[in-house]
C-alpha cells in the first residue's frame, strides 16, 4: 500500500473483495461507504483496487483527467473489441477513436432527426399493432421485452438505415441476440474464455460485419449514394493522414452503434414505462400537454413537435436522472494522481471509478431526490435542482466547452447531473437517444393509459447485473387503450 493512498474499504476475502456487495447494487454500495469514507475510496472489483470518486469534483477529476493520467481503452476493449470488430472504438490509439466519434456525430444531423420522427413514430404504432400482447382493450404485459424490440426496429431502421434492418429481419433477432450474450461484465474477466457463449458472439460479430460489408460493395456497384444513412456518411469519410476509413472499420462502427442505441435506449425506454405506471397522474398530464399543444385531434409527430413538449422532454431528464444506464465509468490509472484538496496519491496499479449518478441522487442538490418528478426541471418547481453555480450550469448551456476533435462539448466539470458523461469520451448520442425516447414516450401516451397491477406508486427494482442497469423482470403494467 503506498503511504498516500485513499482508505480502504473492509472485506475478508483478497481476490473477490466487494466485488458482490458492489455488484449487486452499486449505488447502495457507493453511498454507505461515501458516508463512512467521504468522496474518495478503494475496494477490490475481482482483485483490482479500484478507486471511486464521487460528487462533482469526482466527476471532473476522472471524466475530465489528462491523457497521461486517465485510460478508457484498456480497462474497456476486453469487452467491447470481441463485440465491435477491431480497429474500432477501443481497440485504437485514442486519437483514431476522437475522429471516428466526428465521422459518426456527422450523421447524426437534425436534418436526419427530422426524418427519424416519422420512422421512429411508424416502427412504435406498427409494432403495438402486430404484437400479440396488446390486443384488445386492456391487460397486463411485461415491459421490458417490448421495449427491447420497440427499440432495435427504430434503432436499427434509423441508425442503420432500411436497407439493412430489412436485411436483419429474421436473422437479426439471433445473430444480435448472440453478439449481446458478449456484452456482459462477466466478460470484463472471462472475454478470453473459450465458453460457448463467446463462440457464438465471435460468429455472430463476424456474421453481421459481413452483411454490412455485402451491402458497402453493393451500393459502390451500383455507384448509388443516395441513401444519405450512417454507412453512406462512414464510406465518405478520411482520416486526418489521409487514407478512407476500410470497409471493416465502417462495419464494426456500425455494430458499435447499434449496441450503444440499443442497450441505453431499451433499458431507459423500459424504466420511462415502469415510472410512468407508478405515475398515472403524469401520463394524464403528457396526454394534456400534446392536445393544449398539438391539438386534439393529435396529428403525426414530426420533429418540431418535440420541443413543444416540455413535460415529454422532463420525462427523459428525471428518468436518466434516477436510472442512468451506466451507472460505473471505469479508467486505468497511467502516472500516480494527486487528490487535490487531500493527501492521497492514487497509485498506476488502481483502476478509477467515476459514478455521476450518487450526485443526481444527492439532496445536495435535488430537494427529495429520490422522488421521480419530472416537473422538478421546469423553471421555478419547489424541487428544481438548486444552484451549484447557476441553473443553466445544470442543462450544460453556459458550462464551459471543449473541443476534442470531435466538436464542442460540455466540459461537466461542476455539473451533478451526467447521465451522458463528460470530457473526452462523453456521449455523442444525446441528441438521437432525446429524439428516439421521447417520440417513444409520446407515441405510447397516445395509444394508452399506464397504471401498476396493484395501483400503487411503487416502482420495481434495479437489475445491476448485466452492463446497463434495467428494471428486474418481469416488469408488469397494467395498459389499458385510449379511445
Ligand atoms: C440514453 C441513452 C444514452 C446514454 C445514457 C449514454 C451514456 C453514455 C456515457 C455515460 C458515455 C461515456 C462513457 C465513458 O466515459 O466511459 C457514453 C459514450 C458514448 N456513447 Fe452513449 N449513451 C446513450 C446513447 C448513445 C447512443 C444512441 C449512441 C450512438 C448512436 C451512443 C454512442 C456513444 C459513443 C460513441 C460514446 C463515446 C465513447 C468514448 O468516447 O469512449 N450513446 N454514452
Ligand atoms: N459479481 C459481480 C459483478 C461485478 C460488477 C458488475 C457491474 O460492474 C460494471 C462495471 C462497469 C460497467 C461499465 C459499463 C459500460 C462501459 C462502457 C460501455 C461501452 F463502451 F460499450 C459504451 O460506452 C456503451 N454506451 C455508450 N453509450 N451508449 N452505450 C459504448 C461506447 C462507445 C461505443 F461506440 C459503443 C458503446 F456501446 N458500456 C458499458 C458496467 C458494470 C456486475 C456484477
Amino acid at each position: 500500500k503506498s503511504p498516500n493512498e485513499p482508505p480502504m474499504v473492509f472485506h475478508w476475502f483478497p481476490l473477490i473483495g466487494s466485488t458482490i456487495t458492489y455488484g449487486m447494487d452499486p449505488p447502495k454500495f457507493f453511498h454507505e461507504n461515501r458516508k463512512k469514507h467521504g468522496d474518495c475510496f478503494t475496494f477490490i472489483l475481482l482483485g483490482k483496487k479500484t478507486t471511486v470518486y464521487v460528487g462533482p469534483e469526482g466527476n471532473n477529476f476522472i471524466l475530465n483527467g489528462k491523457m497521461r493520467d486517465v485510460n478508457a481503452e484498456e480497462i474497456y476493449t476486453v469487452l467491447t473489441t470481441p463485440v465491435f470488430g477491431k480497429d474500432v472504438v477501443y481497440d485504437c490509439p485514442n486519437a483514431k477513436l476522437m475522429e471516428q466519434k466526428k465521422f459518426m456525430k456527422i450523421a447524426l444531423t437534425t436534418e436526419a432527426f427530422r426524418s427519424y420522427v416519422p420512422i421512429i413514430s411508424d416502427e412504435v404504432t406498427s409494432y403495438l399493432k402486430r404484437t400479440p400482447d396488446f390486443k384488445g382493450q386492456s391487460g397486463v404485459v411485461n415491459i421490458c421485452p417490448k421495449m427491447a424490440q420497440i427499440t432495435i426496429f427504430t434503432a436499427s431502421h434509423a441508425l442503420q438505415g432500411r436497407e439493412i434492418r430489412d436485411q436483419f429481419d429474421e436473422k437479426l433477432a439471433d445473430l444480435y441476440h448472440d453478439l449481446d450474450m458478449g456484452f456482459s461484465p462477466i466478460n470484463f474477466m472471462l472475454h478470453w474464455a473459450p465458453l460457448p457463449w463467446n463462440n457464438r458472439r465471435d460468429h455472430a460479430q463476424r456474421t453481421v460485419a459481413k452483411i454490412y460489408m455485402d451491402t458497402m460493395k453493393r451500393r459502390r456497384a451500383r455507384g448509388d449514394d443516395g441513401q444519405k444513412d450512417m454507412m453512406q456518411h462512414l464510406m465518405n469519410s478520411t482520416y486526418k493522414n489521409g487514407t478512407k476509413v476500410p470497409d471493416h472499420e465502417i462495419a464494426h462502427m456500425m455494430i458499435a452503434l447499434l449496441m450503444a442505441g440499443q442497450h441505453s435506449s431499451s433499458s431507459t425506454s423500459s424504466w420511462i414505462m415502469c415510472r410512468l405506471a407508478s405515475r398515472p397522474d403524469v401520463m394524464e398530464a403528457l396526454y394534456q400537454e400534446q392536445i393544449d399543444n398539438l391539438g386534439k385531434d393529435l396529428p403525426p409527430l414530426k420533429y418540431e413537435d418535440l420541443a413543444k413538449l416540455p413535460l415529454n422532454q422532463a420525462i427523459v431528464k428525471e428518468t436518466l436522472r434516477l436510472h442512468a444506464p451506466i451507472h460505473s465509468i471505469m479508467r486505468a490509472v497511467k502516472s500516480p494522481m494527486p487528490v487535490p484538496g487531500t493527501k492521497y496519491v492514487i497509485p498506476t496499479d488502481h483502476v478509477l471509478l467515476a459514478a455521476p449518478g450518487v450526485s443526481a441522487t444527492d439532496s445536495q442538490y435535488f430537494p427529495e431526490p429520490d422522488k421521480w418528478e419530472p416537473a422538478r426541471w421546469q423553471k421555478d418547481h419547489p424541487l428544481a435542482p438548486s444552484m451549484v453555480r447557476n441553473e443553466d450550469e445544470i442543462n450544460e448551456e453556459e458550462e464551459e466547452k471543449i473541443d476534442y476533435g470531435y466538436g464542442l462539448v460540455s466540459k461537466g466539470s461542476a455539473s451533478p447531473y451526467l447521465p451522458f458523461g463528460a470530457g473526452r469520451h462523453r456521449c455523442i448520442g444525446e441528441h438521437f437517444a432525446n429524439v428516439q425516447l421521447q417520440t417513444i414516450t409520446a407515441e405510447i401516451v397516445r395509444a394508452f393509459k399506464f397504471r401498476n397491477v396493484d395501483g400503487s406508486d411503487k416502482v420495481i427494482g434495479t437489475d445491476y447485473a448485466s452492463l446497463f442497469s434495467r428494471p428486474l423482470e418481469p416488469a408488469n403494467i397494467y395498459w389499458e387503450r385510449r379511445n
